[in-house]
């Protein structure tokens, strides 16, 4: 098993096997990639964790039909707590001998039949055991933990008498209520000297004797002839069974082979000894100089920052380039040849307001992409760095539209180049992921990468997945991104970090509900950024941006406009003539933002957009 990703594979079989049986459209949904990672909160429903491991399963009141195969658990050795209460589940109770840090089980509320599983006896934890409402039947084994504290088996078919051992006599008639024949304290039923005898039960098998001799020789024969019959068929399957185990073999030896002579051809190259090296796979017309992974490995190297799809480096080349290397991480289990069909869409879409990827190196330990290094840095260090010091650079109007324009420009790009209707072609919109280079063009970074990363991951840390739409209706779309863009024009014009995107240790504010309040209670003064508001020729240019931050921040994803109406829009706005270094008191918005402006459009005050 990998330990270092932090989960773990037979584990996740394990449950997703479980999952299958319950045929569960919700389970269905969210059960998917990994359950959990290190000690990160768990990313499927019902699912508690520790260290990456699966401590316990609570599937309450869903509606869960289906049986558990009797060895659905012994995979799953740390688990504390399972709990499937009010379901519909039906079968035999599955065995617990592998899990004996098991101290709560409760499996109440279901149609489980059969007999109580003996291996339960075995569990030297056990706190509770609830079985009430159940269809079991047989005798009530003898339980005797001293941990037990709770148990109840009321409501079921179970038979014979309770067993009086210290740990079951601790328990009153509630526990035993409503079984079809039990006897013996705490019921008000005496047990007959026969009565365990009588009752079909495996675990105690006495059987009545069955009548008279010649009828028992004559069941004798015919067992042996029956038991003779099973186990020729039995070997003659047995024999069929190797076989067909062997051919078996041989496909997936067959299909590895394939596999990795796939990745061998896009990503390896034998060197002049004749040796095997894996090499970094330059994405052609980049126009850069290609070099090896071990120039790569040679250069000097600053970290970045740690992203939520990797650490980032800024590698200095012994001959001269720069390049900015991404390791990747919560990857998605991908085969060298899905992941570098994932990589190709990445690298195909090519657009000036993209930031292109020049290089990636796979292997089975390392997943590496290189990227053009954005020398005047990203937008959420030029929007808020240096404020309130001397160091900090004017950023003005001009500029800020200029933003604005070329991340719209990207984002149509990916829009027009993506059909799906439940994904964000970006998905991960924010100021940090909008790069400026040395000639201050606009590079939207991180595009496509939440095709490469498991989902639990993608929707506990990516902005999509914080949109209404998702919070509300799990479901995302281009219109999230569209949300993001929004958000991100809010940003530009207030000068505030929105909290949803919001770096780590870095205090937001919901921007959207923030704005709509300013505008309704009147305090619009303070909306834009005292640092552009000054500008008072690009005041009708800033107007029209909020109004359509407003519009692309609509509550309900429908009413949000296309990215390709949004960008037509933003496209009309003018610079503002000779703004730049006029400054007015920016109270200069007030009237404008309360009587002309907004009345013309006066649904923007009234889709009031809180949250
Ligand atoms: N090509 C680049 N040129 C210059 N700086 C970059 C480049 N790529 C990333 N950075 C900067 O490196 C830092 C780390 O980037 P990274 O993408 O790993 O994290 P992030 O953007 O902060 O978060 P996320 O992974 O959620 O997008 C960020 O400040 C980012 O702006």
């Amino acid at each position: 098993e990998d330990g270092s990703i932090g989960y773990h594979g037979y584990e996740r079989d394990a449950l997703l096997a479980l999952k299958a049986g319950f045929n569960n459209s919700f389970l269905d949904g969210n059960w998917t990639s990994i359950m959990c990672y290190m000690n990160e909160t768990p990313y499927w429903y019902g699912i508690q964790c520790s260290n990456g491991r699966v401590t316990g399963i609570i599937l309450d009141r869903m509606g869960l039909v289906g049986e558990i195969k009797v060895d659905a658990l012994v995979n799953l050795t740390e688990l504390e707590t399972i709990s499937f209460k009010d379901n519909s589940i039906a079968g035999n109770m599955m065995d617990f001998t592998y899990n004996q840090k098991l101290r709560n089980i409760d499996l109440s509320g279901n149609s489980f039949d059969g007999e109580i599983q003996l291996s339960l006896l075995n569990l030297n934890s056990l706190e509770s055991l609830q079985l009430q409402d159940n269809k079991l039947e047989g005798l009530i084994p003898g339980f005797n933990q001293s941990s037990l504290n709770a148990f109840n088996v009321s409501y079921n078919n179970l038979s014979g008498a309770i067993p009086q051992t210290k740990a079951l006599r601790s328990f009153g008639l509630s526990s035993y209520f409503g079984n079809k024949n039990l006897c013996g304290p705490p019921t008000p039923t005496a047990c007959s000297a026969t009565t365990n005898l009588s009752e079909p039960n495996s675990q105690n098998p006495g059987k009545k004797s069955s009548g008279n001799g010649r009828f028992t020789a004559i069941l004798v024969v015919v067992n042996v002839i029956v038991l003779v019959v099973i186990m020729f068929l039995f070997i003659i399957y047995y024999k069929k069974y190797k076989k067909l185990k062997t051919e078996m073999k041989n496909v997936l030896v067959k299909y590895e082979e394939h596999d990795s002579k796939i990745v061998d051809r896009a990503m390896e190259k034998t060197t002049s000894e004749g040796e095997i090296r894996r090499k970094l796979v330059f994405v052609e017309n980049n126009g850069t100089t290609n070099f090896e992974l071990d120039d790569l490995l040679k250069a000097s190297a600053e970290g970045l920052g740690k992203g939520i799809f990797g650490n980032c480096y800024k590698a200095k080349l012994d001959f001269g380039p720069v390049v900015i290397v991404k390791r990747l991480r919560d990857l998605k289990p991908l085969n060298g040849e899905e992941f570098v069909r994932q990589v190709r869409v990445i690298a195909d879409q090519k657009h000036p307001n993209l930031l292109p990827l020049l290089a990636y190196y796979y292997s089975k330990d390392e997943k590496l992409f290189l990227y053009r290094f954005a020398s005047n840095g990203n937008l959420y260090t030029r929007l808020h760095g240096g404020r309130g010091t001397g160091d900090r650079v004017r950023f003005l109007w001009s500029s800020r539209l200029a933003v604005a324009r070329g991340v719209a420009r990207a984002l149509e790009h990916l829009h027009l180049n993506n059909q799906s209707e439940t994904t964000a072609p970006h998905g991960d919109l924010k100021s940090s992921n909008v790069l400026i280079d040395e000639n201050d063009e606009i590079l939207v970074s991180d595009y496509g990468l939440a095709s490469l990363i498991a989902l639990p991951i993608a929707a506990q840390r990516m902005v999509s997945y914080k949109s209404t739409e998702y919070l509300s209706q799990k479901q995302i779309s281009k219109k999230s991104d569209v949300w993001s863009y929004g958000v991100l024009l809010l940003e530009l014009l207030t000068g505030r970090i929105p909290a949803h995107s919001a770096p780590p240790g870095t205090n937001g504010v919901d921007l959207s509900g923030w704005v709509h309040r300013a505008v309704r209670e009147e305090w619009t003064a303070e909306i834009f950024d005292a640092e552009i508001a000054v500008q008072r020729g690009a005041n009708q240019g800033m107007l029209r941006l909020l109004q359509i931050a407003i519009k692309c921040c609509d509550k309900s994803p429908e009413k949000r406009p296309e990215i390709s109406q949004v960008l037509a829009e933003v496209e009309e706005i003018k610079v503002g003539g000779d703004s730049e270094d006029e400054e007015y008191p920016y109270s200069s918005f007030d009237r404008s933002l309360t009587d002309d402006s907004l009345s013309a459009t006066p649904s923007l005050v009234v889709g009031d957009d809180r949250r």
